[in-house]
């Protein structure tokens, strides 16, 4: 179970610049799970993401995974809880040009690298990438090289994975089926997913909207 309870971020605090993104925000999310964050443009979606993915600390509030406050880790072992706990997938892909679709999922990986090394076959299998095991992301499509990142974003076998537009950059056919398969993935994990795309939600099992920063419909 994933928890935010009044969380709270503004950015620039005490500068002229100073934002509040997000104001008095409480979700929770069970496990195994597909969630939809929606909101208009600049809504504080992603920010949202990122403090419920210890990825920015919240100005105020706290976030809780099973009962304990992430945020009460020091930096190293929040970045190791993080990386055992929590896969990303973002709009653009940020795989590394010069490794092979299999060398980029195994990136997260620190140990047992044999044991993983069949994960990850075996997840480019199930995202329909079997031919593109030994080619490097510019021989791959916008669609491949998305289900790459998923397949690394899955390897450590994370309980909850973030997406942030990661179905943005590809047309609704790629689109539908990064959506299936991740629907698909409910049985191992949580996933939560912001997106200006409903269409792309009809598997969800709740959805938020965010407006102005402050959540505006919730039925999680
Ligand atoms: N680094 C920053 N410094 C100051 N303000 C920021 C910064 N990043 C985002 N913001 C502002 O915070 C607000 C929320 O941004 P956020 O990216 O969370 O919105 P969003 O709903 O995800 O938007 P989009 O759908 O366009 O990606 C926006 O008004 C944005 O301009």
């Amino acid at each position: 179970m994933l928890k935010g309870e009044g969380l709270n971020y503004i950015f620039d605090i005490g500068k002229p610049s100073e934002f509040q993104a997000l104001r008095d925000v409480s979700v929770q999310f069970g496990d195994k799970k597909l969630y939809g964050i929606l909101g208009p443009s600049g809504s504080g979606k992603s920010s949202l993401l990122y403090l419920l993915s210890g990825l920015r600390k919240p100005t105020k509030g706290r976030v809780l995974f099973d009962n304990n406050d992430i945020w009460s880790l020091k930096s190293n072992e929040l970045a190791e809880f993080r990386n055992k706990n929590f896969g990303f997938v973002f709009q653009r892909h940020f795989l590394i040009n010069y490794l092979t679709a299999l060398e980029n999922v195994l990136v997260p990986v620190n140990k047992d690298f044999k044991k993983y090394e069949g994960r990850a076959k075996e997840l480019l299998c199930d995202l329909g990438l079997e031919s593109c095991i030994k080619k490097k992301p510019f021989e791959m499509s916008g669609g491949q090289r998305q289900r790459v990142a998923i397949a690394r974003a899955l390897i450590n076998e994370p309980k909850i994975i973030f997406g942030d537009e990661p179905t943005a950059s590809l047309d609704h056919e790629n689109a539908i089926a990064v959506m299936e398969f991740l629907n698909s993935y409910k049985n191992h994990a949580t996933i939560i997913v912001v997106t200006h795309d409903q269409s792309i939600l009809k598997e969800a099992d709740g959805q938020i909207r965010i407006i102005d920063g402050s959540l505006k419909e919730g039925d999680l």
